[in-house]
């Protein structure tokens, strides 16, 4: 496990980036947003941008994977005040999960009330079509029945508790609203709930994984989000998820399709405006305390 003082995600740490980001702008942000792999379009509609590289943010995390710019973008999404992560950082490309974690702590002392996620993930369950978007309604921390869990070290409750529930971490009337905006968008046929599962990746899972992860109820697999999620809730803030289906997951030993980020990142364009109209439909009907 590493200490928190090597992963910049303690209280001190994650409060003087805050403090350097709001001293830069005006933008008081009310909302979060997380691009998946090639989903990256989500910041562009934000309006009057201001824009950080992460190189440029002190203790912020570098982005590595293709189909993460590495910027933060402020600005307003349907005159709602938003701080936008375009790019977001993964287990596997060697960060301790407190570093992969540590935006949604900046996010919480940025002002932030809810944070809206988004994925590529593979399809598991066999009703999926690539192209399907996926509201995440539960999660499989795999990585966690190992240990690996963002909260794991001393617990600060400046942050939240020790002990934080899970089950309600997916918030219902969220889930509700995209239901309500899928269907009036006409977006039925493509719009599904189900369960996101976690692995480390980097490597693409296997036949047997697959049999496996479906089996013990996953809908979808992924390399994020999951511990994104635990540290938002830990701190409070409420959580909206969506998976973009990016590829079916293999299931079977005569099947030639083999996974691939290209078309993670193919799909990704393809159904790129239909996933934004929805977040941005949802985002104009939200409202804040
Ligand atoms: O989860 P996001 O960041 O969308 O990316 C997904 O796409 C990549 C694999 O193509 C992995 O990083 C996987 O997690
Ligand atoms: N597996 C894991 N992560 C992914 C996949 C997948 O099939 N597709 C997009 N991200």
């Amino acid at each position: 496990m590493f200490p928190e003082s090597t992963t910049g995600s303690c209280y001190e740490e994650c409060k003087s980036t805050a403090e350097w980001l709001l001293a830069q702008m005006e933008v008081r942000p009310l909302l979060g947003i997380v691009c998946g792999s090639g989903l990256g379009g989500l910041a562009e509609m934000l309006k009057d941008q201001v824009v950080f590289r992460y190189e440029d943010i002190p203790n912020f995390p570098q982005s590595t994977v293709r189909g993460h710019a590495g910027r933060l973008v402020f600005g307003t999404l349907k005159g709602k005040p938003c701080v936008c992560m375009q790019g977001r950082f993964h287990l596997y490309e060697g960060y301790p999960v407190q570093k992969t974690t540590l935006p949604m702590r900046i996010f919480k002392l940025l002002g932030v009330e809810m944070v809206i996620l988004t994925n590529a993930a593979g399809g598991l369950n066999e009703d999926y079509k690539v192209g399907d978007i996926m509201i995440i309604k539960d999660h499989i921390n795999m990585p966690g029945f190992a240990g690996v869990n963002p909260l794991a070290g001393q617990n600060d409750e400046r942050f939240g508790v020790r002990f934080p529930c899970m089950s309600d971490a997916y918030d219902r009337d969220l889930r509700q609203l995209a239901q309500d905006v899928g269907e009036e968008l006409g977006y039925k046929d493509f719009l599904r709930e189900g369960v996101y599962c976690v692995l480390g990746g980097p490597s693409f899972e296997t036949i047997a994984e697959c049999r496996m992860l479906y089996r013990l109820g996953a809908d979808a697999v992924g390399m994020s989000t999951v511990h994104e999620v635990i540290v938002a809730r830990h701190c409070g803030m409420r959580v909206f998820a969506l998976s973009l289906i990016t590829n079916k997951a293999v299931m079977d030993y005569n099947s030639e399709e083999k996974a691939n980020h290209e078309e993670v990142l193919q799909t990704g364009k393809q159904r790129a405006e239909q996933l934004e109209k929805l977040v941005s439909s949802m985002v104009s009907r939200i409202k804040h305390n």
